[in-house]
């Protein structure tokens, strides 16, 4: 074979077992998937601590079980498994609906206690060991940052006071429908000294510095406008909605608003009223609308 679709393997961030999707050419085995439908392709980088988007992620013999390529696995792996949750949940082919090549790139900087989406692809860090492992390795971090991506090419949502926080109330919401065994955001990677704990919780944003209701929200100029702290408060909304209505009815609402309703300045209150139009166009005026205004209510936006 000269060069093609093979299957490899690897170790993730957490030591565990995964298949890869990756490619052949001249020797290599690269991160390159190309096994979706609609020529998606799915590719990884590796910035070897540097700033640069850096090279493919290669191996000899396409087993990825180097310690320094743990972080390039769950990118990987990750990135396929959110792909195919907007694929096959949502009809959504990519970020952009039209196949776009998701491109991530691990090992960007140091002890870097952060993950992004640039604009044009996501980038993780490595942590510092304390705060923060490698990134990638958690799947709700890269479905948080997936979705930004989403949101950038749909909604457009300002990253900004209470657009920048429903911005980011939809990476953490989406990033529970993706992986919805817990209500929890980056536990995976956050702080392995200790166990239990995590960057923010949607069932209970109170318990990591979050408001939950509006009366609490946070006026600050930092943080884009503490777009971090105020996506407590409809992330809370989301809760509400999922324990109420289910998560199969609650993330076709979610979608619906985000890709038909809500626009670039849109604030929490028409978030409410984007969402309470997305259940009517689905559900009616029944059960599943009293039940999202209840939500809502709850938090007090109206
Ligand atoms: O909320 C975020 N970005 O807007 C985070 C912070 C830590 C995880 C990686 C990136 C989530
Ligand atoms: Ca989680
Ligand atoms: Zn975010």
């Amino acid at each position: 074979v000269t060069h093609g679709a093979t299957s490899g393997y690897g170790y993730g961030v957490l030591g565990d077992y995964k298949t890869l999707n990756t490619y052949y050419y001249n020797g290599w085995y690269y991160l390159y998937d190309v096994t979706k439908p609609m020529n998606g392709v799915i590719e990884t980088r590796d910035a070897n601590n540097g700033t640069t988007q850096g090279g493919y992620s290669v191996d000899s013999n396409n087993a990825f079980t180097s310690s320094g390529q743990a972080a390039d696995v769950d990118a990987h792996k990750y990135a396929g498994i959110v792909y195919d949750y907007y694929y096959n949940t949502h009809n959504r082919n990519s970020f952009d609906n039209a196949g776009s090549t998701i491109i991530s790139t691990v090992h960007y900087s140091t002890n870097y206690n952060n993950a992004f989406w640039n604009g044009n692809q996501m980038v993780y860090g490595d942590g510092d060991g304390t705060t923060f492992i490698a990134l990638s390795g958690a799947l709700d971090v890269v479905a948080h940052e997936l979705t930004h991506a989403v949101t950038e090419r749909t909604a457009g949502l300002i990253y900004q006071d209470q657009s920048g926080a429903l911005n980011e109330s939809m990476s953490d919401v989406f990033g529970y429908f993706v992986e919805p065994n817990d209500y929890l955001m980056g536990e995976d990677v956050y702080t392995p000294g200790i166990s239990g704990d995590a960057l923010r919780s949607i069932s209970d944003p109170t318990a990591y510095g979050q408001p939950d209701h509006m009366n609490d929200y946070y006026y600050t100029s930092s943080d884009n406008g503490g777009v971090h702290t105020n996506s407590g408060i409809p992330n809370k909304a989301a809760y509400n909605t999922i324990v109420s209505i289910g998560k199969t009815k609650a993330e076709k609402i979610y979608y619906r608003a985000l890709t038909v309703y809500l626009t670039s300045s849109s604030d929490f209150s028409d978030a409410r009223a984007a969402l309470l139009s997305s259940t009517a166009d689905l559900y009616g005026y029944g059960t599943e609308y009293t039940a999202v205004e209840n939500a809502w209510d709850a938090v007090g936006v109206y």
